[in-house]
């Protein structure tokens, strides 16, 4: 998918949710447990339950990874679910790959040639060859920590140079590498304050913005300081959706809490745009 096409999904849907899917075996409902895939039945569950009101899915690995090779093919199953059924929702996997670039190019064809992921989210430690095998591919994104939500962004993220802070200059540098067709840039909604300057740097581009729900990061908050003329942004919640009831209705009650999100969403997509 590139970048007009999901804004025009942002425009339709009045949307720019992001549901994680950081499906925990120890939470979803016991009842499922019956089941031969409990993690593919609830993220189907999930989806069919919140697809009209999200522009984008992301599968968290580290879910499904702990479950060994029974998690990765729920994580296959759910992806190709969506891709099949669904096939505007744009899905994101939540790896933070990235190593050197023979390493890197494997990890690229895991996600987009094994997988039919849209992108997949980077870290920049390693810099500019352990991120540009990503890049080789037509309409798939990369999707680079930039200013993380955890509260240990604070021992890196910020340190300064010159003026300038570190995670300044990882979107500078980094927006040389490819550009805001192919890339895009994680700050954690926990970080609304920084957004303005971090749009001085990378004024076009999509911003992934997880930490609202659960970690307590503001939505309107975001939209103020991140918002662009394309939206720019996509903003996922995880457990604040999926987990919002661990009985039979969770699908109903997950529909409820996402749709109290879009409706503040659409408020805001009037406002700024
Ligand atoms: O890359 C991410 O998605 C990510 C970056 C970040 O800075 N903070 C962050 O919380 N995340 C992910 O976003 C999701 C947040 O989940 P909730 O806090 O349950 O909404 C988890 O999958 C995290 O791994």
């Amino acid at each position: 998918m590139n970048k007009e096409q999901l804004f025009q999904q942002i425009r339709e849907k009045k949307s720019f949710l992001c549901v994680g899917l950081d499906t925990d075996i120890q939470k979803i409902p016991r009842f499922l447990l019956d089941t031969t895939d409990a993690i593919f039945a609830f993220n189907k569950e999930i989806v069919d339950a919140t697809h009209d009101l999200a522009v984008a899915y992301k599968p968290n690995l580290a879910f499904y990874e702990s479950l060994g090779v029974n998690g990765w093919n729920s994580l296959e199953k759910t992806v190709n679910y969506i891709r099949y059924n669904y096939p505007d929702l744009f899905i994101i996997a939540d790896a933070k790959r990235g190593d050197i670039g023979n390493t890197s190019s494997l990890y690229a064809r895991a996600f987009f040639d094994s997988m039919d992921f849209d992108a997949v989210t980077v870290a920049p430690y390693m810099g500019e060859d352990s991120v540009k095998p990503f890049l080789t591919y037509v309409d798939r994104w990369v999707i680079l920590l930039a200013l993380t939500s955890n509260k240990g962004a604070d021992d890196f993220q910020y340190m300064s140079e010159d003026g300038e802070r570190l995670f300044e200059r990882v979107l500078k540098y980094s927006s040389e590498w490819g550009d805001e067709e192919n890339m895009m840039y994680v700050v954690g909604a926990t970080r609304a304050e920084t957004l303005s300057d971090i749009r001085k740097i990378v004024p076009d581009h999509f911003l992934l913005v997880p930490g609202v729900g659960a970690q307590g990061g503001s939505l309107a908050e975001v939209a103020r300081y991140g918002m662009n003329k394309q939206c720019g942004l996509l903003v996922n919640s995880s457990r604040q959706i999926i987990y919002a009831s661990s009985g039979e209705d969770f699908a109903a009650k997950a529909r409820s809490a996402a749709q109290e999100v879009q409706t503040e969403m659409a408020g805001l997509l009037d406002q700024y745009l």
